[in-house]
């Protein structure tokens, strides 16, 4: 069989089982509103939870940037990439998130991929929430550490394994906020089972920084575990292309911990730097993130999800009661409804779109099967008027006749 030939098929399959993806070509309008494919669309689908990705400040921040450091990094940080405004950036990571110092990556995937295994190796044990976002099982994998699956958020579970483990080297990895779930890690049950078996824990925050606790400090803040209650077990992550509205990502942690990192994690050794301008944008957004402004953005944030939840939960409308579909418990800006089947969800997601609505169906295997939803995203960026024109637009699909899928 010839090699094309061989993917083809594969390509079919995927057409078959309706899990084949496709891009689309987005320009921003205005709010949440986007051109997709040369379309008007209001868009549920973006990870700008905070509406910084076009915002004037950061924008501006650009500007200046360009006119200073030009364009590109030039460089691996450990070589001539390491600008004075990528260092300034880490200083004030390490300070919003009141932690003792701050790595600044290119990219949260290729963050957690390469600092796993910096961590861990043959011979240690690895725990992972079932639900983990994609790089951390990435880097888990390449880790070759042991791996030890935990039902998700099932700290019994969790117990139990470390319990049973004779590694000399423990560490958990979960995400803070589950990326398609949108459920908090219970993080103060976490780190104490850490504390009990001698493990470090490894914090995801990709989708909780800006957003969660006071300032948007993120999931530990919320949980109050940053500061002097900061644990010398904790390494906390989070990516600056969601909620910061830029791109990238950091590490924060205790002093030790972030040198071993910037020695031997090989994405961060063996890669260009993060050019400057990002850095500069990302300060921007971290001023407005820690100021009155994001305190404005997150309570308007607050009172979408509140509308948006009001409209789905069960009892609230016939329509989506009859259709069996189910709005997840999340206090979070994603916001997941459950509609079952490949078919369904797309077809939803189909008929949305016909209306100038886009909110992505995500399918197995980014989720368990037989639990394909419509991944409602909110932003800052929304009006309440967007999210009522959401939610008549689902009452709609929720009554039309379904799929046999
Ligand atoms: C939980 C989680 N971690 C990490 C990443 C990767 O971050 P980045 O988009 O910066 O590569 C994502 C991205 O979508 C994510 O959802």
């Amino acid at each position: 069989m010839s090699w094309l030939h061989e993917f083809e098929e594969r390509l079919s399959a995927l057409d078959t089982q309706q899990l084949r993806r496709r891009r689309r070509a987005v320009q921003p309008q205005h709010g949440a509103h986007l051109l997709v494919d040369g379309k008007p669309m209001l868009a549920f689908c973006s990870n700008d939870y905070l509406g910084l990705a076009q915002d004037a400040a950061l924008r501006a921040a650009v500007h200046a940037a360009v006119d200073v450091y030009g364009v590109g990094a030039g460089a691996s940080p450990m070589v001539s990439g390491h600008s004075v405004a990528n260092a300034a950036l880490e200083l004030e990571l390490a300070d919003a998130v009141q932690l003792p110092r701050a790595l600044y990556f290119y990219a949260g995937f290729a963050t957690n991929a390469s600092i796993v295994p910096a961590l861990v190796g043959e011979g240690d044990a690895l725990f992972s929430d079932a639900l983990n976002h994609a790089c951390l099982i990435d880097g888990a994998r390449l880790s070759r550490a042991t791996i030890h699956r935990y039902a998700h958020a099932d700290l019994n579970d969790l117990a139990s394994k470390l319990a049973a483990s004779t590694a000399r080297r423990k560490l958990v990895i979960s995400d803070a906020v589950f990326s398609m779930d949108g459920n908090v890690a219970d993080i103060r049950g976490l780190l104490a089972l850490c504390e009990a078996h001698d493990a470090l824990l490894l914090l995801d925050d990709a989708h909780g920084f800006g957003v969660l606790g006071p300032q948007g400090r993120g999931a530990l803040a919320a949980a109050g575990l940053t500061g002097p209650l900061a644990s010398s077990r904790v390494l906390y992550m989070a990516t600056l292309g969601k909620a910061l509205g830029v791109a990238g990502a950091f590490v924060a942690g205790p002093d030790t911990l972030v040198e071993w990192l910037l020695q031997k994690t090989r994405s961060y050794t063996y890669a260009t730097a993060a050019p400057a301008l990002l850095a500069e944008a990302v300060r921007a957004g971290l001023r407005e993130c820690l100021g009155e402004g994001g305190d404005g953005r997150r309570a308007h944030l607050d009172a979408l999800i509140t509308a948006l939840r009001a409209g789905l939960m069960p009892g609230a409308h016939p329509a989506i009661d009859a259709a069996g579909w189910t709005l997840m418990p999340s206090a979070t800006p994603i916001q997941p409804l459950v509609v079952g089947s490949n078919a369904d969800a797309l077809g939803v997601m189909a008929a949305l779109q016909a209306r100038g609505i886009w909110v992505p169906a995500i399918r197995p295997p980014t989720v368990p099967a037989g639990t394909a939803r419509l991944r409602i995203a909110l932003s800052a960026a929304h009006t309440l008027d967007d999210v009522s024109v959401l939610l008549q637009a689902l009452y709609d699909a929720a009554l039309a006749p379904r799929s046999a899928g």
